[in-house]
């Protein structure tokens, strides 16, 4: 094509978008003389190819992509502090002791780590109680991975989830109820005073998983009381649901409720409009972060997440379920590891969150180049 019949051409396009009546008529008047001809005006807005014919141009159509800095790594610590124990039911995942955590983090540190979230896991007999005496132990592992993470590196985000059930005998979230239900104002005490242990030790972050109602005020308002709101991030697991994703995490934690189930205080999978709730609650109440978990099963909640928390940053959990089940399909043959990785984190993303809590970190870290 000549340079001034491209001109021409260009001009002739751009004339037809300005003009709605003319596409319609020369439309008619292609259609009248040859019947095989489509319209211009068609041709335009069928062409979408060229749009996303590069990497770089694909790479654009993502309003998010997945950086190193966006990853939370989940880490089991448990209180015997030469432990090394893999997880049978989370592949490639370990519960550690104190002893064995900076050896393991400090390479995956050099790659780009920015961020841990710590699960404690008590293990010594007799260490549960009904009132998880031992979650706030300062001797315990959680307390202790706190100070240590912190001066060994100093540029490692650290997340301190807080709940009872990995410390209470009954594997509940709280504290209970003779009848065997939550009591949620003992709940609400304890969790909090929880938090603020870790906030003091110098967790960066305090992610509270338990549900009870009123939690997130609680512990804001400690936190202003004891002068550290400043310097601490709340995270609220807000739509926390109830199903089947947390059974290889309940392995690691040893969190597996003695007697019922968590159906009272996690939310019913197909409650949107509960969720909806929890989280302009939790905002309301000074949540920081909102968290979303699990997060594929959940992606209209995430989006819901963002659209209510337009201001906050929205965090999803890619839990313990959701990695094994891909892991599992990855060995049947069913998908590459890598590809099924990196598609349910797009679509986690492209739902609106900033932030992903992934057992998956160690190789994203590898995957990625930034
Ligand atoms: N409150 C405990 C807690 N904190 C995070 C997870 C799940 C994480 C995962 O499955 O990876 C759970 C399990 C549960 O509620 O039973
Ligand atoms: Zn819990
Ligand atoms: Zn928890």
């Amino acid at each position: 094509m000549s340079f001034s019949s491209l001109v021409s051409d260009i001009a002739y396009r751009s004339a037809e978008r300005d003009d709605q009546r003319s596409q319609v008529s020369r439309a008619r008047s292609y259609a009248s003389t040859a019947a095989t001809s489509v319209s211009i005006a068609g041709d335009i807005s069928s062409q979408l190819h060229g749009g996303y014919s590069h990497p770089l141009a694909r790479a654009w159509q993502a309003e998010r992509q997945l950086t190193k800095s966006m990853l939370i790594f989940p880490l089991f610590v448990s209180d015997q502090p030469d432990e090394e124990t893999l997880i049978p039911s989370l592949p490639n995942q370990h519960r550690r002791g104190i002893n064995k955590i900076v050896p393991y983090l400090r390479p995956l540190v050099e790659k780009g780590l920015r961020s841990v979230i710590l699960f404690g896991v008590p293990i010594a007999p007799n260490a549960k109680d009904a009132l998880g005496t031992n979650a706030d132990d300062p001797k315990g592992p959680v307390m202790k991975s706190i100070r240590l993470l912190r001066r060994t590196f100093p540029d490692l985000f650290i997340v301190a989830d807080v709940c009872l059930c990995e410390y209470t005998t009954h594997g509940h979230c709280g504290i209970l109820r003779d009848d065997g239900s939550l009591n949620n104002v003992l709940s609400v005490e304890r969790v909090s005073d929880v938090a603020m242990s870790y906030a003091e030790a110098g967790a960066h972050c305090v992610a509270p998983s338990d549900m009870n109602d009123g939690r997130i005020r609680a512990i804001k308002l400690k936190l202003i009381e004891a002068g550290i709101a400043h310097q601490v991030v709340l995270m609220s697991y807000s739509a926390k649901f109830s199903g089947c994703l947390y059974g290889p995490f309940r392995d690691a934690a040893g969190s597996c409720p003695s007697f019922g189930d968590r159906r009272c205080y996690q939310l019913p999978p197909g409650g949107r409009g509960l969720a909806r709730r929890a989280i302009v609650r939790d905002i309301n109440e000074g949540a920081d972060i909102i968290m979303v978990k699990p997060a594929s099963q959940y992606l209209d909640i995430i989006s819901d997440a963002k659209e209510l928390g337009k201001d906050l940053p929205i965090a999803a959990y890619q839990v313990s379920g959701e990695y094994a089940m891909i892991h599992a399909a990855a060995k049947a043959g069913v998908f590459d590891l890598r590809a099924m990785a990196e598609e349910a984190t797009q679509g986690i993303l492209r739902a609106g969150a900033s932030i992903v809590v992934s057992y998956f970190t160690p190789e994203f870290l590898d995957w990625l180049s930034n």
